[in-house]
C-alpha cells in the first residue's frame, strides 16, 4: 500500500512509523517538507492526516487542487473541534470537513488512548477505525494493525471523533485536580462525571452512548487524564501550579488541542442549554475567570441532583 501521512508532529511521525513496520510505502509531508502535498499524495491508497485542528482546512483546501485516484481512503486522527457552525449550528468535526471536501470518497476516523510517545518506544496499544463506509474502515484495519497496535471497528463515526476531542477538556480538569493534590477520590469522581458531560453532548449530536464506553471515549479518558504525557493533563496542571495559560503553551511541546475545543464546546452548550458543569469550570479556568481552588467549590456546591 501507498500511505501519505500529513503532518509531521508527534502523532503524525508515530503513524508513520507503525505504517512503516508493516511494509508499507510511507511519504510524510510538512509544512517544513523538502517534498510539495502533490509528490506526497501522488498515488497513494490512504492520505492520513495528523495535524492539529488548526491547520486542517488550509491542508484540505491545498489538497483540493490536486488530483486524487478515487479510490484513496481518508484518515482523519485529529481530535478537535472547528469553530465553524453547520446549519443545525453545532461546529464542525474534521471528518465533516474532509468529507465535504472530498464527497465522493470514503473518510474514516482513528482515535483511541494513543500517547504517541509510549507508541514510539514500542509499547502496546489499541485503538478505533469508524466510518459511514465499513468496507473502508476493515481496509485500514488490515494496513495499521501490528501486534503492537491492536485496531478495532466502529460504526458509530461521530461518537468516536466526539470521544477523542472532548475527553481533553476533561483532561485539563484533572490535570488541574492533580495540580492542587486533591486525591484519588475528586480525580476519579472528576473522570466518572466528565464522561457524564461527554455522553451529554454526545448523544445530543447524535452518537450512540454506548461508544462513549469504548476505547475511543472512555479508554482515551482514562490515558489522557492517568498521564502525564498528554499535553492537555500538562496545561491544567500547570495552571494549578499559578502558571499563566501563556506560560503553560509556551512550554508545551506539541499541540493541546483541548484549549480550543473547551471555547467551542461552551458556546454550544450555553445555545442548546446542555448541562456541562465541569467544562464551564475548564472554560472559566482558561480565561482566567476562576482559581483553580475556586473552580473546585463551584462544582463541589452545586445543587444536589440524582447521579442519572
Ligand atoms: N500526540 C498524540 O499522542 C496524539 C495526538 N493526536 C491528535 O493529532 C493531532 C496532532 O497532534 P500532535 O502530532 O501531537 O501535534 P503536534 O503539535 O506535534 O503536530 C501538529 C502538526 O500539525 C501541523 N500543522 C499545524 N497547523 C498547520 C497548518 N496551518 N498547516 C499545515 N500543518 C499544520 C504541524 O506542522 C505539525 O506537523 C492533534 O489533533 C492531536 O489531538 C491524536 C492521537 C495521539
Ligand atoms: O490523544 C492523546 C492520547 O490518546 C494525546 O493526548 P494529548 O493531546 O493530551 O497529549
Amino acid at each position: 500500500m501507498k500511505v501519505a501521512v500529513i503532518g509531521a508532529g508527534a502523532w503524525g511521525s508515530t503513524l508513520v512509523g507503525l505504517a512503516k513496520e508493516n511494509g508499507h510505502s510511507v511519504k510524510v509531508w510538512s509544512r517544513q517538507s523538502p517534498h510539495s502535498l502533490e509528490q506526497v499524495i501522488d498515488g497513494a491508497n490512504l492520505v492520513v492526516s495528523a495535524i492539529s485542528m488548526k491547520g486542517v482546512r488550509s491542508v484540505i483546501s491545498q489538497l483540493k487542487s490536486l488530483s486524487l485516484s478515487p479510490d484513496t481512503i481518508f484518515i482523519t486522527a485529529t481530535k478537535g473541534l472547528d469553530p465553524s457552525g453547520t446549519e443545525l449550528n453545532l461546529p464542525r468535526l474534521p471528518s465533516q470537513l474532509w468529507q465535504s471536501a472530498f464527497p465522493t470518497h470514503a473518510v474514516a476516523i482513528l482515535s483511541g488512548p494513543n500517547l504517541s510517545k509510549e507508541i514510539q518506544h514500542g509499547l502496546p496499544a489499541a485503538s478505533v477505525i469508524a466510518s459511514k463506509n465499513l468496507e473502508a474502515a476493515k481496509q485500514v484495519q488490515v494496513v495499521l494493525s501490528s501486534s503492537r497496535f491492536r485496531i478495532y471497528t466502529n460504526s458509530d463515526p461521530l461518537g468516536v471523533e466526539l470521544g477523542g476531542a472532548l475527553k481533553n477538556v476533561i483532561a485539563i480538569a484533572v490535570g488541574a485536580c492533580d495540580g492542587l493534590q486533591l486525591g484519588t477520590n475528586a480525580k476519579a469522581a472528576l473522570v466518572t462525571r466528565g464522561l457524564a458531560e461527554m455522553i451529554r453532548i454526545g448523544t445530543y449530536w447524535g452518537a450512540k452512548a454506548e461508544t462513549f464506553y469504548g476505547l475511543s471515549g472512555l479508554g482515551d479518558l482514562l490515558a489522557t487524564c492517568n498521564s502525564a504525557l498528554s499535553r492537555n493533563y500538562q496545561v491544567g496542571y500547570g495552571l494549578a501550579q499559578g502558571k499563566t495559560l501563556e506560560e503553560v503553551l509556551s512550554q508545551l511541546e506539541g499541540t493541546a488541542e483541548g484549549v480550543n475545543t473547551t471555547h467551542v464546546l461552551i458556546r454550544l452548550a450555553d445555545q442548546q442549554n446542555i448541562s456541562v458543569p465541569i467544562s464551564f469550570q475548564v472554560h472559566q479556568l482558561l480565561q482566567r475567570e476562576v482559581t483553580p481552588q475556586a473552580a473546585v467549590a463551584a462544582l463541589m456546591l452545586r445543587d444536589s441532583k440524582p447521579e442519572v
